[in-house]
């Protein structure tokens, strides 16, 4: 390259050019060297490099740069190599013996440490064509490395992937320990050129000359991939060319004229090798560039296959063959004759036919149900997908509608049968029963053997759906099935939760003990006459009763109401049930006229008689604001009563109490309470058996549970101490608690207002027929809401607080103990003044300075000055042999060693040792 190329190229003049230009390298492949070189690190440590094929002088440059001063840099090319200052060049073909020959001369006894190579065959240059390929060069230069070349040393060399390149790298590894091939960055990425750095030249005594002979070293290998062409029909599909380029055309752009494709015998190989098709030849320009065949979009594609597609590749072949055909180069084949449809048909004979016929169908079954389950497979997780983005609810893809087998979890046939849906188009014009699946079926259990739980969670969905259903529609006699599954299903909760309770029994105290407290019949409430069973039938028909009279107008109540069946939960609705039962209770028995009017009459408090007898009962004495003169009829009457005189007493004393009353303590109202209602009951006794002429007033007879369990007892002396007890450390724990403690001890409440905060719907909440879990649940969250103040919640907190700062056990302990210590210390002291007192032959005189002796010891013992604290200086470092105050000392200090520390402990340790025999002794 000794005249300077013409950098024109498209590319060529990049970023390193500029470099190189800047920084005064004679050519931008200095940088290769610098990129090599600071991955190897080869120049810095070296002191003579030859540089093969050198010109014009760029590695040259980089190595005087980077080696050592005074090394010696020698250079050989083809072309002369412009002086470079401490470079040694001259003009040889490295090939040559005289180049050999010549650089011996010039090394004399030195060898190199480094040999360098970045020859190129000298392609297309106006000089003469060098005989050699590169790969016969790098051989060559690796010649002139092997002899010249140190152990240890490195040789680097530009090659090309070629088909020699594998052999090359062979011969490298067998003279050099480590060989690697590496592109720097500035070598051009369409430049086919590596580097291989082959580095500890393991310099072998004798070299067998095979190695470096080209021909033994390049013996032909076809493996058939060199020039394999692109395939034109699937042009995405690159292959890797692995065996390199071809020898001689190191380029990566290939061209081709035009002509040269249409008389190719194989067009579609050509295609696939060539980067693009001109038109400078003669018979190009003759036959193709005239011709009508030869469309712009032709030409353009010919100007680049590499970016064509199959399309085009097709559009090319078939230019090519009108061109040919055009030229007379390929003649037009002739219409072929229509060939006879004369198809024989060979006969099966029946079975074979048969099996075959079953075969095909069978064959083709099976695929239509492949694509029916993809399909369906498709749609569902399409669906699902839609689902996640909020596109569609569930019901929307009829997922939840399907059971496992696709059958319906529900149906509205019996609805429709009953004409529910008649109604729902009058009630909700929303909802088109059309809509609705026919199949479905609300009675149907689709549930079969699966797990209790499993059952009961589907039980239950079906129920909340059957629920929700009975809020839209009213459902009258068709529905009857679906209560008896839900009883079923109630059933089966309760089954479950007792099981549930039974496991809880088992590991849980504190159940154990509710379970016994419940045994026992702790007050649940009030119940009812007559048995649970009897309950619900009535219930039922009062239900009926209220649905029943006109279907128009209960349906358009039915939504507002929401189903009575909700209602049924609320305690009010309990309530007006159980009203509306008790009138018709049998026990209860009708006045007749006579009886009516004379209970019409007034008496003298101008109340009528029946007034009178109902508030005459005894609930109502002692209330405040209650006159005298009933006091002293109550008083008369409760006089009669001569049964009970305990009963008697008492109320004596209510009526002296008068309005105090309220202000007794809270064992006295619960045993008036108790008073009263024994009074009450008796009272109701009587009437039921009908003794008592004068109560006309029906009364309706105490069931047992009232008489026994279900109000707390006064009387019994265990209960009572032991909630006695339980007030005492538990009552006052709470806000709520605190607040009513405070309104009554502040006279803010009076028992009457206690007795109206007992009317809660709490206190009146049937508990008949509730399923258990139900029950437990209304003990945590139905509870009534009771008043709280600021002044309740401040004594709690500072309860609380007082709680907190109590010192912890330990503490108070030790504290007590100090206590004692010093309280016996002071007890010694006394002792020892009363024996100096009872001394008789001192003086007074000197009684009293003993004793104040005493008292100062004691005193003294407690009045201990603290000791001024010493600073202790260890005498080492700075410290050491320093006389003086040590450096950032203050105050007292004492100058200490290891020695004296051990010194220290030790005298300790022996006067404790002695002390302590001592003892013994
Ligand atoms: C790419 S240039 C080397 C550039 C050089 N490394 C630099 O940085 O300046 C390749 C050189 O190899 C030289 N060359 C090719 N064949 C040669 C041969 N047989 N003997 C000596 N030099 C040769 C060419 O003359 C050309 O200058």
């Amino acid at each position: 390259m000794g005249k300077i190329q013409k950098k024109t190229g498209k590319g060529r003049l990049d970023k390193y050019y500029h470099m190189a230009k800047e920084q005064g390298y004679r050519a931008r492949s200095a940088f290769k060297l610098v990129q090599l070189n600071k991955k190897y690190n080869f120049l810095e440590r070296s002191k003579v490099l030859i540089d093969l094929c050198a010109a014009p002088g760029g590695w040259l440059q980089v190595a005087s740069k980077m080696m050592p001063v005074s090394s010696l840099i020698v250079g050989v090319d083809l072309a002369p190599i412009k002086p470079l200052p401490n470079v040694i060049t001259f003009v040889e073909d490295i090939t040559t013996e005289k180049c050999r020959s010549t650089l011996r001369s010039t090394l004399k006894t030195w060898k190199a440490d480094v040999v360098l190579h970045d020859g190129a065959p000298n392609v297309g240059a106006a000089w003469v064509q060098d005989a050699f390929t590169q790969s016969e060069l790098v051989l060559q230069s690796l010649k002139l490395a092997t002899e010249f070349l140190n152990k240890g040393g490195s040789f680097v060399t530009k090659v090309f992937r070629s088909k020699d390149y594998n052999n090359l790298m062979w011969v490298f590894q067998q003279l050099f320990k480590k060989v690697e091939a590496t592109k720097p960055p500035s070598s051009r990425n369409v430049s086919a050129e590596i580097f291989v750095v082959c580095r500890d030249f393991l310099a072998p005594k004798k070299i067998d000359p095979k190695f470096l002979d080209p021909k033994h070293v390049f013996s032909e290998v076809d493996t058939g991939m060199i020039g394999q062409p692109m395939d034109v029909f699937h042009p995405e599909k690159h292959k890797r060319q692995r065996e390199g380029y071809e020898d001689g055309n190191y380029t990566l752009h290939k061209t081709m004229d035009a002509w040269e494709l249409i008389t190719a015998p194989d067009p579609v190989a050509t295609l696939g090798s060539v980067n693009q098709f001109t038109f400078q030849s003669d018979e190009s320009r003759q036959h193709l560039i005239n011709s009508a065949d030869t469309t712009e979009e032709i030409k353009a594609c010919c100007a680049d296959l590499k970016v064509l597609g199959k399309k085009d590749f097709k559009s090319l072949l078939k230019w090519r063959l009108n061109i040919r055909l055009a030229v007379g180069l390929d003649k037009k084949p002739e219409p072929k004759p229509v060939a006879q449809e004369t198809v024989e048909i060979a006969a099966l004979d029946d079975i074979e036919a048969v099996e075959e016929h079953a075969a095909t169908a069978a064959a083709e079954e099976s695929r239509q149900d492949r694509i029916r389950r993809r399909q369906k497979n498709e749609r569902v997780q399409k669906n699902v997908q839609r689902m996640q983005l909020g596109m569609i609810i569930p019901t929307d893809i009829g997922l939840e509608q399907d059971g496992p087998d696709g059958q319906s979890l529900f149906s509205l046939t019996k609805i429709q049968k009953a004409g529910g849906l008649k109604k729902v188009r009058k009630g909700d014009t929303d909802i088109d029963p059309e809509e609705f699946n026919p199949d479905m079926d609300m009675g149907e259990d689709i549930v079969t053997g699966e797990t209790d739980s499993k059952a009961i969670s589907r039980r239950k969905s079906k129920s909340m759906v059957k629920e929700d259903i009975d809020a839209q529609f009213v459902v009258d006699d068709a529905m009857d099935s679906d209560n008896d599954g839900d009883a079923e299903l109630m059933e089966d909760l309760d089954d479950m939760y007792e099981q549930y309770k039974e496991r809880q029994l088992e590991r849980d105290a504190k159940m154990r003990a509710k379970a016994k407290r419940e045994d026992k019949g702790e007050w649940k409430g009030f119940k009812k006459n007559g048995s649970g069973d009897e309950d619900s039938d009535s219930e039922d028909d009062e239900l009926e009763a209220v649905n029943a009279p006109n279907d128009d107008t209960s349906d358009s109540e039915s939504d507002s109401d929401s189903g009575a069946d909700d209602e049924e939960g609320l305690p009010g609705a309990r309530i007006k049930k159980t009203i509306k039962k008790s009138s018709k209770n049998p026990l209860l028995v009708g006045l007749d006229d006579a009886e009516q009017a004379e209970l019409r009459k007034k008496t003298a408090s101008g109340l009528t008689k029946g007034a009178k007898m109902f508030f005459d009962q005894d609930v109502f004495k002692g209330l405040v604001g209650e006159d005298e003169e009933d006091d002293e009829e109550d008083e008369d009457e409760n006089e009669d009563d001569a049964d009970d005189e305990s009963n008697e007493d008492d109320e004596d004393d209510e009526q002296e109490d008068g309005e105090d009353d309220v202000e007794m303590d809270s064992d006295e109202e619960i045993r008036q309470l108790s008073k009263n209602r024994k009074a009450l009951k008796r009272k109701a006794t009587e009437a039921a058996e009908g003794d008592a002429e004068e109560d006309d007033i029906e009364m309706v007879p105490v069931s047992k549970e009232f008489e026994g369990d279900e109000i707390w007892d006064g009387e019994s002396d265990e209960e009572d101490s032991r909630k006695r007890k339980q007030i005492s450390e538990y009552s006052l724990i709470t806000a709520e608690a605190m607040t009513l403690a405070q309104s009554l001890v502040n006279k803010q409440a009076t028992k009457a207002d206690l007795i109206d905060q007992g009317f809660t719907k709490q206190a009146f909440a049937e508990k008949d027929g509730l399923p258990a879990w139900f029950l437990e649940d209304e003990q945590f969250h139905n509870i009534p809401n009771l008043p709280i103040t600021k002044e309740a919640v401040q004594v709690i907190k500072d309860r609380m607080r007082a709680l907190d700062a109590r010192p912890i056990k330990k503490i108070a302990e030790a504290k007590a103990r100090k206590k004692y210590r010093e309280a016996q210390k002071l007890l010694k002291i006394q002792k020892k003044a009363d024996a100096i007192n009872d001394t008789e032959d001192i003086s007074e005189k000197q009684k009293s300075i003993g004793i104040a002796k005493l008292l100062a010891k004691a005193a003294g013992a407690k009045n201990k000055k603290p000791k001024k604290e010493v600073k202790l200086v260890v005498a080492k470092g700075s410290n050491k042999g320093n006389k003086g105050r040590p450096k950032g000392v203050k105050g007292r200090y004492k100058m200490v060693d290891s020695r004296m520390k051990k010194e220290l402990r030790a005298t300790k340790r022996i006067a404790k040792k002695a002390k302590g025999s001592n003892r013994k002794k």
